[in-house]
Formats: C-alpha cells, structure tokens, sequence
C-alpha cells in the first residue's frame, strides 16, 4: 500500500495522508492535484507533497477520491519547497499558501447535487407533502441529478435546502457531491483544407467543384493563401481571420466542409499572446548607465543580490532591459516584481515593445481563467520569458529561473496583510531566486534602511546611479508652513497660494501636474458643528468617510455604508458637516480652481475594474488632461513626460504615524512623487504643505539627500533597536468580547515573557483597536539579529499549542496570529 501527504488550503498545521488507491499508485506524482474526502462530507482539492509506504500509526485513514492530473503535476517540486520556506518563515500553514499561490480555476469545488432514491417507496406513516412530491416528479423529469439551485429554479420554490433535508430524512433522494472544475480553457475555431499539403490534384477537384459558387471560391482562394498549403510554410488559420479577409461567413465554410474540402476544429489557445509587432531594439546607454550595468556583473559574481540605488528617473528601467535582454539570450526567465499593478501598464508597453511575446503579466486584477492560462503556459514550457507582476507573481511555477528583479524594493505593498500568509514579495523573491541559482537585483531611488544597510555591510552588492538620465535634472522643492499660510489668509480649498501658482505656471505652459493626498473619498471626517458628535462605523473604532459620488459614509476598514445624517443623531440639529479632504474632493476644488483644466483621479475607487488603470495612465500620458490627482498610486515609477509640477497636500498625514517606520516611508513617499517631475529636460517644481514644517524629515526631501536621511534614521534605529538591527513579529490577538480580548492578551504577554524576557513589549490596542466586530490587541516581540529565529519560531508554535490545548482555555475562541517582519 502507498500512503500520500497531501497538503490541503486550511489553516491548520501538518500534513494529512491519505491511503493511494491501487489503480491511482502508478500516475500519481509530486505536485498533482488530487481530490480527498475531509471531514464529514467536504471534499478539497490538495496537492500531493510526498508518498512512502509507511503507513502513519494511530488513526485510521480514509482514501484519495481522484488524482486530477495523471499526467504532469500542476506545480514544481521547488515550488513546494518555497511554500514550505513561506509557512515556516511567517509563521503560516502551508495550505495556507497554496491558497494564496494557486489560482481558484485549478481548485475543484465540490457542490451538493440532488438524486431520487432509485426504488423508493412511501412510508404511510411518513407520507410526501405536496412540495416533496413535486421536487420529486422534477427530479424524475429532469432524469439526472440536480443542485439545489436548479431544483429551486424549475419548480420555483424557495428555501429547498430544508424540504431536500426532509426527504433525505423519509429516504426518498439521496446528496452526492459532484465536483467541478472552474477553469474554462479559451478555444477559437480554426479551418484547415480536408486534404494533405502539397496535394495539387486535391486542390483542383476542390476549385472545380466550387467553380458555379462565387463566395465558395473566395473562402477557398483566402485559405489557400492563408493555409500556406502550397508553399509548404503551413500555418493554421482561424475562421475568424478567414470570414474577415474572404469576407465571407461561417456558413460558406460549412458547406465547403459538407463537400469535403475542409474540416473546422476548435482549439484551446492561451489568452495572452501578444501580437503587435517588436519594434524597439534595446536602449542606448548613456555612459554612467553603462558603467552602472558592468558594475552589477561584476557584483553578481560573488553576490547573489545586488543593490541599484539610482535616483529617480535614471534610467534603471532601461538597465534592467538590457539584464532582462541578456538572460533571455542564455534561454532562461526573468521574474519582475512591481509593487503596484498601476505600474505594470506602462511596463508592459515599454517591455514587449523590445522582447514581444516573451513578456507575460501577472496580478490580481486579472480572471481566474486568465490566471491559470499564465500557471499553464509556466507549466508546459521553459521557454525563455519575462514575468511582470505584483505579489504573488513570485508563488508561479518558474522554470529556469535565471534573474530576479525587484522594482522599488523599498515598497510596503510587497508585504501581505491580510490574509495569511503575511508574506514579503521581495524578501521571498530572493528565496526563490537562490532556489533556482538565479541573481536578484533590488532597484530603488529610496532604498529601505534595512536594504541599504545591508548593501553597504557587504551582504548585498551596491551600485549607484546619481544622475538622471538625458538633461533632465532633479525637481525644485519648496515647503510650505501651512499654519503660517493660513494666518495670512493665502490658503483655499486644500491649496496653498504657493501651490496653486506652481500648478498655475506648469499648466500654463502646456505642462501637467500631479497632486497627491493619501486619502481617498471626498473628506474624512462628518461632524456635528453644534454638539461635536461623529458618526462610526458600527463595526469597527473609525471615523466614516463620506463619498460624494455615491452619497454616503463608507467604512475604510470593512467597506460598510452608511446614509449621511441630516439631523445629527446625538444632538438633533441640523448640523452634520463634512470636514477635510480626500482625493474626491480635491478633485472637485481644483476642477474649479483652475477653471479651464481638465484633472483625472487615480485611487482606489477609480480603478476597481480591470483596464481603469490602463484608461487613467493612458488618458494622461496623452495629454489628455492637465492635473492628476491620486492617493500613493501616483507615488511610484510612473514615468510622464509632460509633468513638471507636483504638489504633496499633506506631508503630515505621512509623518504622524505612530510606526517605527513612519519617517522612512514619509520620505521614500514624498522623494518618489517628486521624483516624478521633471523628467524630461523641462525643470520640475515641487511644492509639500505641511503644519510642521521644521520636521526633521523634511529638509532631506527637499534636498534629495538620500544618504543624509539614511544617516539620520539609521541612528535613530540603532538607538531603539529597531530592525535592521532587531528583527520584529507582532502577535495579533483578536476577540468578539472587548473584556476577554484584554485577559487573552495579558495571559499570552505573561506566558511569552517567560520566554523570551524583555523582548516581550505590550500588549497594546493598535491604531485601530476593533475592525469588523473584532477587538485587537498587539504584542511585540524584539528579537536580536543573531538569534536563531528556528528556534523563535518553535518556541512560539508550542506556545501556542500549549496555550490552545488547555480544556476550556478561551484562547480557544480567539484569533492568534503572526506578523513577521511586519511594514
Ligand atoms: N539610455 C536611455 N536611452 C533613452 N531613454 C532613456 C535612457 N535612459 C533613460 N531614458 C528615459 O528616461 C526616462 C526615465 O527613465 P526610467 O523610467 O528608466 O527611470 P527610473 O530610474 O526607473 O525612474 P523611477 O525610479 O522614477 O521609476 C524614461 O522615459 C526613459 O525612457
Ligand atoms: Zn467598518
């Protein structure tokens, strides 16, 4: 007998096996997809990690119900060898990550489907009611079996799921679990000639016996040409492409196909075949840029990462082209890491423009079906290729990896919050990177303080770029003392007298603008101005934010909607007004301010459907409007060349966080938006309002000094140790009962300081203190940089386990998890 560990997307630790059914022992291969009983009557898809014919002792086993893929597994061993990396690292289960990795089309879901009893006889003393009765004869009708929700639909009742129950009960229908697959392959219809190639003799008959049917002969004329029959280059044709250029339809074919002169076929296709032409060779390098590209080279050659810190618009897109470039030549893959899926838009033009059908996307925004057609196309082949994604694009099945490029290293979106696995993208990558034998390079204006730290204590190899590209020269920056620009009446609407001139001159002069505020919706906070009251989100400890378009107060943290009061609920007056501003807003004020200019927005809200991002970047790249206003989205990457003006609404909303980090991502947020003025030859202006303008941070952004923010924020780290110098986990406690919330957090605080000593800080109630009816509490663990965090990771896992085992414990109701390496 052989046994199978099988890993399954749940949240708990371990493997399960499962008994391999004999006529399943000899197709069944690491990384297939196999369907297994859980439990009561579910059913998951999992993937198999290991066999062996040891059979595991103590409980007693249930069997493999299906193997999915009899032929090639559906993901790589080095892929199971990355999730396993991923689960123990952050402390997550590695169903866990399979639930992040595999896209939902290649999970099997299981579905409840309905059938009659074959020779079912009424019992008198539990007779049919006349609903039964009915669901019955449809079920006998329909003469297969059916799920609930086409029982309800053919007999127009509701609430079948109790009636089905019933006659479960009285064994008159039965419930089998019928599992489907979501994944729908793309097929297109193609035409090919019902003969062999070169057969000339075949070919007259053909014409002869279309000779009275003019559109007959057009349809034959056009796939003799298109087919390439006759000039043995054959190539397959679609109908699509036949009725256009024959101008003709399918019926024609089909009559052709009755005469026996062709045959039509369907055929599965990937999705993303790029079919516009190569029509860019790769970029010239200016001299520093080819200095630059030697310089990583000869660092990879004993460095696995390197480092590029070049300042914005330096070019080191156009360096990594030429990397890309050349390990494409060595028939190998490149994975290419964005942090926001804004920026893949105008990557991905720039990319295939050079490399064509070799560059593949990859990110969230995409379908399912879109999704596994990318898995797929990985799978089947290690052709040489491109991949551009966001986050999870590190979770594909590379072949022969031989690059990793990580854009805007620095970027905390590459960190997952929610749900587990609360993985980094970037530090990931490298793991996979060294799995495959490949080299990273990390790029960044802005690297993070931990990144340069190691690029310049020699774990990391460092390269400089300290020049932007061309003429172009680093922007102007001016702050301005918002409370003094108020005192002086020179502030309207969200903008300063400063800024709007800034933005004035810049449009004036047929450039563009960028403004951004970290805050999307129309404003922030609703207040009662008579008794101070403001509305809440029911469920969570925040202030709504009240959205102009669809008139109401949404909740940022759980997305509830809320109508906006008109008499304020506490005080009863009439006197609810909407305070601040949100990317809605500004919007709305500068359209006017600026009477004549037209403004886009990029946020949250403007890009729920897929192409929005493409439409916005697209539209302004063309110059289609003057000013785009947009929350962090604009911040990064983005490269517009009629841009000279940038305006930073709110520097204090970036500094004030109560974060370790909040200095380092201020500056990083405000060096990289002004980084994306100027970047053409015309000198870029930036303007940051602030009501502290003497913050120590400021003064490097308004400098570029890069390196002198470094010095200063890796002091500060070193003073309170923080990482890189410590490395952080916070453990999230989170409770429907705000009283056992408290008594949870302070058992587990108590239990880890015995562990782990002073190390231990809180617990405390974050920022946030309750999101979606759950109360929070947070503790931190410090640990140093030269403890084992195996060791870390086993001690927490087994308090846990302790912790939880204890019979009644009301640990039991509460959720627990990790944050490693938290952003
Ligand atoms: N060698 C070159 N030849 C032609 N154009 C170049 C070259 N180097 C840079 N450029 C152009 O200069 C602009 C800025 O370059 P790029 O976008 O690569 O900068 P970057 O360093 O990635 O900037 P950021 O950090 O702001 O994303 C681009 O439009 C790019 O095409
Ligand atoms: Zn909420």
């Amino acid at each position: 007998m052989t046994y199978a560990q099988v890993i399954l997307p749940l949240p708990l630790q371990g493997g399960f096996t499962y008994e391999v059914p004999p006529e399943a022992e000899r197709q069944l291969r690491i990384g297939a997809r196999v369907i297994v009983p859980f439990g009561r009557r579910k059913f998951y898809t999992g993937i198999v990690d290991s066999v062996s014919d040891r059979k595991p002792e103590g409980y007693e086993l249930k069997a493999i119900a299906a193997v999915l893929d009899s032929g090639s597994p559906i993901i790589k061993r080095p892929q199971i060898q990355l999730w396993n990396w991923i689960a123990d690292y952050y402390l997550a289960t590695v169903g866990e990550v399979m639930k992040a990795a595999l896209p939902a089309g290649l999970k099997v879901e299981s579905e409840t489907y309905v059938e009659p009893v074959p020779d079912f006889e009424e019992d008198p003393k539990a007779r049919l009611s006349e609903r039964e009765v009915i669901v019955l004869q449809t079920l006998d009708h329909a003469a297969k079996r059916l799920t609930v929700a086409d029982i309800e639909k053919l007999t127009g009742f509701t609430g079948v799921n109790a009636l089905i129950g019933r006659m479960i009960d009285k064994k008159a229908v039965a419930v089998s679990e019928k599992l489907v697959e979501r994944y729908a392959p793309r097929r297109e219809t193609y035409v090919r000639m019902a003969f062999g190639h070169g057969d000339t003799e075949a070919l007259h008959r053909a014409f002869d016996a279309v000779a009275s049917a003019r559109r007959q002969e057009a349809a034959l004329l056009a796939l003799t040409d298109m087919s390439g029959i006759m000039r043995g280059e054959p190539s397959e044709v679609a109908v699509k492409a036949l009725c256009e250029r024959a101008d003709i339809n399918l019926p024609i074919l089909k009559a052709l196909q009755q005469k026996g002169i062709v045959e039509i076929y369907r055929k599965e296709i990937g999705r993303f075949r790029y079919n516009g032409l190569v029509t860019a060779s790769l970029p010239t390098l200016s001299d520093p840029q080819r200095e630059a590209l030697n310089a990583i080279h000869a660092s990879w050659r004993d460095k696995n990462v390197t480092l590029l810190r070049g300042v914005t618009s330096s070019g080191k897109t156009e360096l990594y082209i030429h990397l890309i470039d050349f390990v494409l030549r060595q028939r190998r893959q490149v994975l290419y890491l964005v942090p926001e899926i804004a920026l893949t838009t105008q990557l991905t033009e720039r990319l295939q423009r050079v490399f064509g059908d070799k560059v593949v996307i990859y990110h969230s925004k995409f379908t399912d079906n879109e999704r596994v057609d990318i898995w797929k196309r990985l799978l089947c082949s290690d052709e040489p290729c491109v991949v551009i994604g966001a986050r999870s694009s590190v979770l594909l099945p590379f072949g022969p990896l031989g690059l990793v490029i990580v854009d805007e290293e620095h970027e905390t979106s590459y960190k997952q919050q929610d749900p587990a696995p609360r993985y980094n993208a970037r530090d990931t990558a490298m793991v996979l990177a060294r799995m495959h034998g490949a080299k990273t390079l990390l790029g960044s204006a802005t690297p993070s303080v931990e990144t340069y730290y190691k690029a310049t204590t020699g774990r990391f190899g460092l390269v400089e770029l300290t020049e932007r590209y061309g003429a172009a020269v680093l922007p102007e920056v001016n702050v301005v003392d918002m409370k003094r620009a108020r005192l002086r009446g020179e502030v309207k609407g969200p903008l300063s007298a400063d800024a709007s001139r800034t933005v004035a001159d810049a449009t004036a002069n047929g450039g563009q603008a960028i403004v951004f505020i970290n805050r999307r919706g129309f404003a922030p906070v609703a207040e009662c101005s008579s008794c101070g009251y403001s509305p809440k989100c029911e469920h969570c400890d925040v202030t709504l934010t009240y959205h102009k378009r669809i008139d109401r107060l949404v909740c940022h943290y759980c997305g509830s909607q809320y109508p906006l009061p008109t008499v304020c609920p506490a005080c009863k007056e009439p006197a609810i007004e909407v305070l601040g501003f949100g990317t809605e807003r500004v919007e709305d004020e500068v359209g006017a301010a600026f009477g004549g200019a037209t403004t886009l927005r990029m946020d949250l809200d403007t890009t729920r459907s897929k192409d929005s991002y493409q439409q916005i970047i697209n539209d302004f790249s063309g110059r289609k409007a003057d000013i785009l206003i947009g929350t962090q989205m604009v911040t990064k990457g983005l490269d517009f060349a009629g841009v000279s003006a940038v305006v930073i609404l709110s520097a204090d909303a970036l500094l004030n966080v109560p974060d370790f980090r909040a200095s380092e991502r201020a500056f990083n947020m405000m060096e990289q938006v002004a980084g994306r003025a100027g970047r053409r030859g015309t000198p870029g202006h930036v303007i940051i309002q602030s009501y502290q303008p003497a913050h120590p941070v400021l003064p490097y952004v308004a400098s570029h000094d890069y390196l002198g923010f470094y010095s200063y924020e890796i002091e500060e780290r070193r003073k309170f140790l923080y990482p890189p110098f410590t490395r952080i986990i916070y453990i999230y406690i989170k409770h429907r009962d705000p009283r056992e919330v408290d008594s949870i957090a302070v058992a587990y605080t108590h239990a880890l300081r015995q562990l782990f000593g002073n190390r231990v800080y809180g617990p405390e109630e974050p920022h946030v203190g309750r999101i979606q009816q759950l109360y929070i509490r947070k503790i931190m663990l410090k640990i140093e940089t030269e403890a084992s965090m195996t060791k870390v990771r086993t001690i927490l896992r087994d308090l846990y386990e302790r912790m939880h085992s204890v019979p009644g414990s009301p640990i039991r109701s509460a959720q627990i998890y990790y944050d490693v390496d938290p952003m």
